[in-house]
């Protein structure tokens, strides 16, 4: 464990914060999951539970280890829960005003040394800090997805971020078993800067009718070698989260070449996000999902 900190606290238990929880408290620190809605918590706690259940039973964990790491998950239903977290992890929606509102009603909480980290995709880590009652202990540290599973953590730090922050924040994502990348504050950074247009070039291919869904994720699974298709893979990362990304890379980056498909925005109008909601590119109502175009 990264000295310092022993209890982490994940605001927002999506499948983002739900992944971080699990993979926090594989390696023995104390995690508090808070959500605005209620439920969230719960079923962030219980798939949790269902998690290490399946690492004992797959003997990837002794089963005196997986029950240790799930009785060290909680839920919290209130951001006064948080108070005793010496690292926070933020990973609300990717919308920039519903993240410094949640910045600001958790400093309110906070002890005065404890870092307040952020999962943002794509947003500005500098901007995001500067809403914050502690800009040098404020940090970009971006888990993908899924977490448990994908080795990389990329670090953003913003120009205020003191560097004993980010020590702090790298030694603690090595000791939950990630490597380490660091990215200049720039929208997207590195791994969305490149892969979200891919996925956003992938959308404008079915849009212009160069190939179905089928087609080409096929392609870029056989053709490639990747290991989802860019649609499947849209569909796994969220649409809405995908066109917040290519929004602030189009507007952080004032270049045409980043404008997000009209389809992808008719998708996210429709309500059809991906896996998360049961339909995006692919029909998750059906067995095996049904491609929708
Ligand atoms: C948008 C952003 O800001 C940044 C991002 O995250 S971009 C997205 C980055 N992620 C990717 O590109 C993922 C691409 N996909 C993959 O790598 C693979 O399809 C995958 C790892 C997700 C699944 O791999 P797979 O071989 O097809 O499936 P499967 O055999 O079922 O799973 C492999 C392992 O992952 C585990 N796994 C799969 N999904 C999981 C999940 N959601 N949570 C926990 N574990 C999971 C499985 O349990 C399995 O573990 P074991 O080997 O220990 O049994
Ligand atoms: N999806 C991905 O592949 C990746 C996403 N990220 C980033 O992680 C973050 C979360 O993404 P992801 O987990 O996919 O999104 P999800 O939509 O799965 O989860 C977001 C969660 O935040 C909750 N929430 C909304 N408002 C608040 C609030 N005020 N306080 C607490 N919780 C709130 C949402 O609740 P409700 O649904 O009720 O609104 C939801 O449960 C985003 O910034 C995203 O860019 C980073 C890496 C990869």
């Amino acid at each position: 464990m990264a000295s310092n900190i022993s209890t982490v606290a994940v605001i927002g238990a999506g499948q983002m914060g739900s992944g971080i929880a699990q993979a926090v408290a594989k390696h023995g620190y104390q995690v508090v999951v808070y959500d605005v809605a209620e439920n969230r918590v719960r079923e962030s706690v219980e798939g949790g539970a269902r998690y290490f259940s399946r690492q004992a039973q797959t003997g990837k964990m002794l089963e005196s280890e997986a029950q240790d790491a799930v009785s060290r998950i909680r839920g919290a239903f209130a951001l006064s829960d948080l108070a005793d977290a010496d690292l926070v992890i933020e990973a609300v929606s990717e919308n920039e005003a519903l993240k410094t509102t949640v910045f600001r009603d958790v400093s309110k909480v906070l002890k005065a040394q404890a870092i307040l980290a952020t999962n943002t995709s794509s947003l500005s880590i500098t901007r995001l800090a500067a809403s914050t009652d502690r800009p040098d202990r404020f940090l970009g540290v971006h888990f993908m997805n899924p977490v448990p599973v994908m080795k990389l953590v990329e670090l953003v730090r913003g120009i205020g971020t003191s560097q004993e922050t980010f020590a702090a924040a790298k030694d603690f994502a090595v000791s939950i078993g990630k490597s380490v990348t660091v990215s200049e504050d720039f929208p997207a950074f590195i791994v969305n800067r490149i892969l979200i247009p891919m996925i956003n070039e992938a959308i404008y291919t079915l849009y212009e009718g160069v190939g179905n869904v089928e087609a080409i994720d096929t392609g870029m699974k056989l053709g490639a070698n990747h290991p989802m298709g860019p649609l499947e893979l849209a569909d796994f990362i969220g649409l809405d989260t995908c066109l917040s990304i290519m929004q602030v890379l189009h507007e952080g980056l004032a270049d045409s070449k980043y404008r997000p498909c009209p389809l992808l925005v008719k998708y996210v109008e429709a309500g059809w996000l991906g896996r998360k909601a049961g339909r995006g590119f692919y029909d998750y109502r059906c067995d095996p999902p049904r491609p929708t175009r």
